[in-house]
């Protein structure tokens, strides 16, 4: 559905180019995830496919159409659902809905079905009349959701949409959007957490200066890592200790009571272990073998998430 080759933009005043040459392709009705680190390209990405960037240099289509020309003929088709709240806090929630209704042309009966059908999707009923700035966290973010469904959109551009919520909206939010897609839409998804991408998507890209490292099903990519090494420790091993031994062993990291390691050679296990003893914190219990998106985003982009 969307292909995109070679695409570059560059912002003013900025040397480095936010995106430098990706290449993507996501099928049509695909749950897709883009995982990268902060200042990836990922929020330029779904800036130029909502529209809201100027096409620089580089080719974006849909259904084989240039991008351009498909928002043409299809109006309420693509959807972005921001990082901040883009909605009025001093209007209510059905206020904000109508009004962003009227915004892209949807009014009289039409309009009230699907304010109507945006409320019941992002299950806001229960605070129709309330003023936006009065909701919590998570229902300001099923708010800016609402507002994004409104269109009716066939590809759904959701950034981060479950930041700063509880675990329960969050929950409620990973449903909805699975439910979005079940009904045939495309859903891009970007987000830091890993643990949301492997639950939710069905193909992830791995992205980071403005490329794609690497993409496809999670066992696609998961076959392409490195092999991990799980030890259990009896503590959270010390930050300084689990420093000295990252320098030592890369792609080792402390995760609560586990020490994590991608790629470590089988002959360099006895080292660590005997250095992990020595320090006084002796390994548990030792599992080798297992794969680990988390590892892979740390090789591919010697980075993690969140620096
Ligand atoms: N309006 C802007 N003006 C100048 N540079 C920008 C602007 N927006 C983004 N950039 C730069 O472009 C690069 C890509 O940023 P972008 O916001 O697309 O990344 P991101 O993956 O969405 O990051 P985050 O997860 O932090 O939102 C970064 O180097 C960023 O500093």
């Amino acid at each position: 559905m969307l292909r995109i080759r070679d695409l570059v933009h560059h912002y003013p005043q900025h040397a480095q180019a936010a995106l430098a040459g990706l290449d993507l392709d996501i099928p049509a009705g695909c749950l897709f995830g883009l995982l990268g680190p902060n200042g990836a390209g990922k929020t330029t990405l779904i800036s130029l496919v909502a529209g809201l960037l100027a096409q620089q240099s580089g080719t974006l289509e849909i259904d084989g159409q240039p991008l351009a020309d498909y928002r043409r003929t299809h109006p309420n088709a693509i959807a972005l659902v921001p990082q901040d709240y883009a909605f009025y806090p001093m209007l209510t929630v059905t206020e904000n809905l109508r009004f962003f209704a009227g915004v892209q042309g949807l009014s009289g009966a039409a309009g009230r079905e699907r304010v109507a059908h945006a409320l019941a999707a992002a299950q806001l009923e229960g605070v129709a009349g309330q003023l936006a700035e009065e909701l919590s966290g998570g229902l300001r973010r099923r708010l800016n959701l609402a507002i994004g469904l409104l269109g009716d959109p066939r590809l759904l551009l959701l950034d981060e949409p479950t930041v700063g919520v509880d675990p329960q909206s969050r929950a409620f939010l990973l449903d909805t959007i699975r439910a979005l897609a079940a009904d045939g839409r495309t859903v891009i998804y970007t987000s830091h957490y890993m643990d949301e991408v492997e639950a939710l998507c069905e193909r992830i890209a791995i992205v980071d200066r403005g490329r794609v490292l690497a993409a496809g099903t999670l066992d696609e990519l998961l076959h392409e890592a490195d092999a991990l090494l799980s030890l259990r420790l009896a503590a959270p091993l010390p930050a300084e200790l689990a420093a000295t031994l990252a320098a030592r062993h890369p792609g080792l990291r402390a995760r609560d009571g586990s020490l994590l390691v991608a790629g470590l050679a089988p002959e360099a296990l006895p080292q660590l272990l005997a250095e992990l003893a020595a320090a006084g914190h002796p390994a548990q219990a030792v599992s080798y073998g297992q794969q680990d998106l988390e590892a892979l985003f740390m090789r591919l982009t010697h980075r993690s998430l969140r620096d």
